[in-house]
């Protein structure tokens, strides 16, 4: 299977430093399809983050073509982007960005107010299956503080996973995790791609992990390679 999900063509992207234009992203193609666990990597400013922006629909102000599932975004109104942002994305970060005041299950189900309703009781099994899965469902009340680094990061999964994406863009994932959840989280997402068929997107700087997905790109300078 061969089944196209993203496809970039000749995108740039620049920032104004002052009155000088600066190219941050230099002419980058790139297809991802939907079976792929890519990894990106590359040095600290090489334009990584600036690139997964734009294939999360975070960053909509870019040069070139970016079609997601053969339709390009780039011109539809915010309320159409988000809509398609909650559907089919779940994005983790290195410092996992739970809310503190909200207890475990609060933080996973915060991208189900935004989304078409589920009955409630469904709602609530599937929150429990993921959890169960995910080794937490003892801590759905506890609050982010009461939990470790890895606990906290299988929260922020749960919440990427709460309304089944079929895209995880993870942005350094493990930068803050030990060895064991490191190795944890990448099972879960490799269990995902095979399994559940959810694309993974990950950037990371830990070499260890150049070789976990079926794709590897790198980012040098805001020029992308894939190795
Ligand atoms: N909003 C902005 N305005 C101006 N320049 C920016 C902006 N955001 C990023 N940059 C610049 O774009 C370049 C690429 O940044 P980006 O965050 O994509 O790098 P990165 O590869 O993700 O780095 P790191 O590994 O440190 O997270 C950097 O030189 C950065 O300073």
């Amino acid at each position: 299977m061969n089944d196209n999900l993203i496809s970039l063509k000749g995108i740039s992207k620049y920032y104004l430093a002052g009155k000088q234009k600066i190219q941050i992203l230099k002419n980058i193609s790139l297809k991802i399809n939907k079976e792929d666990f890519a990894v990106i990597m590359g040095h600290s400013g090489s334009g990584k983050s600036t690139l997964i922006n734009i294939l999360g629909f975070l960053d909509q102000k870019y040069d070139g073509t970016y079609k997601f599932h053969g339709k390009n975004y780039q011109q539809k109104n915010d309320n159409v982007v988000s809509e398609l942002r909650n559907q089919n994305i779940g994005f983790i970060f290195q410092n996992f960005k739970l809310i503190k005041n909200l207890t475990v299950k609060e933080n996973i189900e915060i991208p189900t107010t935004y989304s078409i309703k589920n009955d409630d009781k469904d709602q609530e099994q599937e929150l429990n299956i993921l959890l169960t899965k995910l080794g937490i469902n003892d801590k759905k009340n506890n609050y982010p503080d009461e939990l470790s680094g890895g606990q906290q990061q299988r929260v922020a999964i749960a919440r990427a996973l709460i309304n089944k994406p079929s895209m995880i863009i993870a942005d350094e994932p493990t930068g803050a995790l030990d060895s064991q959840n490191t190795k944890d989280v990448i099972e879960l997402f490799k269990n995902l791609n095979n399994n559940d068929k959810v694309t993974i997107i990950m950037v990371t700087h830990d070499n260890t992990l150049a070789t976990v997905g079926n794709r590897l790109f790198k980012v040098n300078d805001g020029v992308l390679y894939e190795d």
